[in-house]
């Protein structure tokens, strides 16, 4: 039987409905739609479609929506004024300042200046520490790891009790929390990296197998178990002869094709976790514009 491919789009245009709804009721009851700041630096011009688009769904979700966009000279002194103003700003329920910085800008003072309450991207140390202790519940969770979950649970339904999940990759955007995630429904959760060993036969254990490495295609078909759940995180372009010269496509860490001979699911890319990467930040951002507001954390549904 060949995979199911699992349908990122579809399932993020589900939350965005969910949020789009939810923000008109919280608009009527606090007379202020939920507000986004996304602050970008420099001319990435990946980062600037990323951004274009978060923008766009804000506006789609009803809420108010301010991009600042900053030339790659801006200093670390600016930015973290400009962040200093957004804190300030009783109408901005969430800050995201769009990643990677520009070279010379210290990152980590900078996801430390948003007001954790503002942190959409939940990156601050206090949310990170809340996930890590097991208060997702009060935490702003992390879009990308959140996005992964809601996929995987699509399958598998909420409990992952009795699944080993296979985490390969340890950052702290996406390995580490999604593994958090995964833990706190349930899973037996491996970390696993580049200095595993026998990194293929790991693989081969998992239920529930995460590719977050940043190398293209690095999972192989035979890597996957058969009938395991394999999400796919990575994004990466890479040259295609083949559409042209110059011309590039879009890859995952995973062989896809190969690994659908083997898995029960899995995330295309495109169009599998990416989509939901947005539609998180959009639920991050009327989640923070309750708790602010001091209204229940909404049970948002996919
Ligand atoms: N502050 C942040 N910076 C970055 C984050 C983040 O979560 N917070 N994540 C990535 C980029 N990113 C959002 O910012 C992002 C990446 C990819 C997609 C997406 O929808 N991808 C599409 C394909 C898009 C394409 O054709 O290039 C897909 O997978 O279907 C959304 C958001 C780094 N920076």
């Amino acid at each position: 039987m060949p995979a199911l491919r699992i349908d990122g789009r579809a399932v993020a245009a589900r939350v965005l409905a969910d949020v789009k709804n939810r923000a008109a009721t919280f608009a009527a009851a606090k007379g202020r739609p939920p507000g986004l700041a996304v602050v970008l630096v420099g001319e990435d011009p990946a980062s600037q479609v990323y951004v274009r688009n978060k923008g766009r769904e804000a506006e789609a979700a009803g809420f108010r929506s301010e991009q600042h966009t900053l030339p790659v000279t801006t200093g670390e002194a600016e930015l973290l004024a400009l962040v200093g103003k957004l804190n300030a700003d009783p109408g901005i329920d969430g800050i995201l300042v769009q990643l990677p910085l520009p070279k010379g800008i210290d990152t980590d003072r900078v996801l430390l200046a948003i007001d954790p309450a503002k942190d959409v991207d939940g990156f601050h140390p206090i949310n990170v520490g809340l996930l890590g202790s097991g208060a997702a519940e009060k935490a702003l969770v992390p879009c990308t790891p959140a996005g992964s979950v809601i996929l995987i649970e699509n399958v598998l339904g909420p409990s992952l009790a009795g699944k080993h999940a296979v985490v390969v990759g340890r950052s702290n955007i996406v390995g580490k929390p999604v593994a958090q995630l995964l833990l706190q429904r349930d899973a037996t959760v491996t970390i696993a990296h580049s200095r595993t060993a026998d990194l293929p036969a790991l693989c081969r254990t998992a239920d529930i197998l995460v590719a977050a490495v940043g190398r293209p295609e690095m999972i192989r078909g035979d890597w996957v178990k058969p009938g395991a759940v394999v999400v796919d995180v990575g994004i990466n372009r890479i040259p295609a002869p083949e559409k042209g010269e110059g011309k590039t496509r879009l890859v995952g860490d995973v062989a896809t094709e190969e690994a659908a001979v083997h898995a029960a699911a899995i995330t295309p890319v495109p169009g599998g976790v990416g989509p939901m990467t947005i539609a998180l930040l959009m639920a991050n951002t009327l989640v923070a514009a309750h708790l602010r507001e001091g209204l229940p954390r909404p049970a948002l549904t996919a």
